[in-house]
């Protein structure tokens, strides 16, 4: 965060903006509507821009704003909360897909559609058009946008939705309950997720047994695939000197489908990928990969059954345990280990404060609190994965910290070193 003292002044931000909104709209050639979002072709190399005047935006508004704004951000009508609330009603009567996907409808055959009230139904719709979310192309008639139009026509975003709504958010409503009950716990049940939802289980057996609620937190995993989930792949492939290993062998530890061990087994050709996970999927494996790339059954907190690998890979796997877990998880590898064995734990790693603008940073702080309040989990530091590898084992000495360019994804390598 930058020193309050110090922000730049309003004249410096405007002509940020404006420097960067030209450098993003000479990238895609044309400047994105509400109706269409050209922006998501934007080229990789420019998202730092993109966040750049993001930041700027935010910054201003809030300069321009005052103090009194910041009471009218917090409670007023601005308040996130709200438009929280409007989701949630969009969601339950899954409005956007009873709204035609080209023309308009009127609030009484809408509100008919979706089985509401249609006066609650218009208020509701003229606070989501402030974000975006719909609009009156004549009065009394409601249309999409292209927001509204991908919640309408994308399954997995819509049900992303539901996912926030059904276990994001009353968990976080939770968290200060859960902080003063369970000061400090790091046990994944003693949650505000479980005081949400009246149970002792933690939160994967919660949502095991409601099939229902699991199926929106899967579409959830889906829809962040398409994005991070791409650049998980691409800074594991990329982001690792692989060739040092050769034709080593490569333990892929909760590596659900196999999907990274799939994605390196098609750059190194001379590697081999052993996928363990609590059940066997190999929907993603084609017959050409099938003697490099084998899967197990295997519960990461018993001892490792695959000796002496070259790599034991632990990707977007501790960060959703508490340290004494994570502790326990890198523990079970040590009776496997041979010397000179790597361990790599790849997972987005916080920046120290002040390393990226207060708007990127926010996003990493949301993430470690909704990891904090559904899993006593957290997002680590790179000083979080050092103390994690030694108080797992000494002779595991963490080494450095690999990734690709401009990405916070990175991955933390440890030798074992008898
Ligand atoms: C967030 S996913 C990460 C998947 C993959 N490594 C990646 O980077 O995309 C976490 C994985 O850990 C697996 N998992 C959870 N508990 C486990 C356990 N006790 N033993 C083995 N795998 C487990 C889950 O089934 C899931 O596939």
């Amino acid at each position: 965060m930058e020193n309050p003292s110090k922000s730049p002044t309003l004249v410096e931000l405007a002509e940020r903006i404006l420097k960067d909104a030209k450098i993003i709209e000479g990238a895609v050639g044309k400047s994105p509507t509400f109706q269409e979002d050209t922006l998501k072709d934007l080229p990789q190399e420019f998202e730092s821009t993109r966040k750049a005047l993001v930041d700027s935006i935010e910054t201003i508004g809030a300069l321009v704003q005052g103090s009194d704004g910041l009471t009218g951000r917090i409670y007023g009508p601005l308040y996130k909360g709200s438009d929280l609330t409007v989701l949630e009603v969009l969601y339950h009567f899954r409005i956007p897909q009873a709204v035609p996907l080209e023309g308009s409808i009127s609030y009484g055959e809408l509100a008919e559609k979706c089985n509401a009230d249609a006066v609650q139904l218009m208020r509701v719709l003229h606070l989501a058009m402030t974000n975006h979310l719909f609009w009156e192309p004549k009065k009394g008639f409601i249309a999409h946008t292209a927001d509204s139009r991908l919640l309408a026509t994308d399954e997995a975003a819509f049900n992303s939705v539901g996912m926030s709504i059904s276990e994001n958010q009353p968990a976080l409503h939770s968290l200060a309950k859960a902080m003063k009950r369970w000061p400090g716990s790091q046990e994944p049940n003693q949650t505000a997720h479980a005081l949400a939802n009246e149970t002792e289980l933690p939160f994967y057996k919660f949502l095991q047994s409601h099939p229902e609620r699991l199926k929106l937190f899967n579409a959830r995993m889906k829809t962040l695939a398409k994005g991070s989930g791409s650049e998980n792949i691409r800074n594991i492939v990329q982001g690792y000197p692989w060739q040092l290993i050769e034709k080593g062998t490569v333990v892929d530890v909760g590596g659900a489908g196999g999907h990274l061990s799939i994605a390196l087994a098609k750059k190194y050709p001379e590697m081999k990928f052993i996928v363990e996970d609590l059940a066997i999927d190999k929907s993603q494996l084609t017959s050409d990969l099938e003697d490099r790339v084998s899967f197990i059954q295997h519960d990461f907190f018993k001892p490792q059954p695959v000796k002496d690998a070259d790599v034991y890979l632990l990707s977007l796997i501790l960060h959703n345990w508490p340290d004494k877990y994570s502790v326990e998880i890198l523990r079970a590898l040590v009776p496997a280990l041979k010397p000179g064995a790597r361990v790599l734990v790849s997972e987005r790693l916080i920046p120290e404060p002040g390393e990226v603008p207060n708007s990127e940073m926010k996003e990493f702080y949301t993430s470690d609190i909704v990891m904090m309040t559904l899993m006593n989990a957290k997002s680590h530091t790179i000083e979080d994965m050092k103390e994690l590898f030694g108080r797992a084992d000494g002779r595991l000495k963490f080494t450095k910290a690999y990734g690709v360019e401009g990405s916070w994804r990175k991955i933390c390598e440890a030798v074992w070193t008898p």
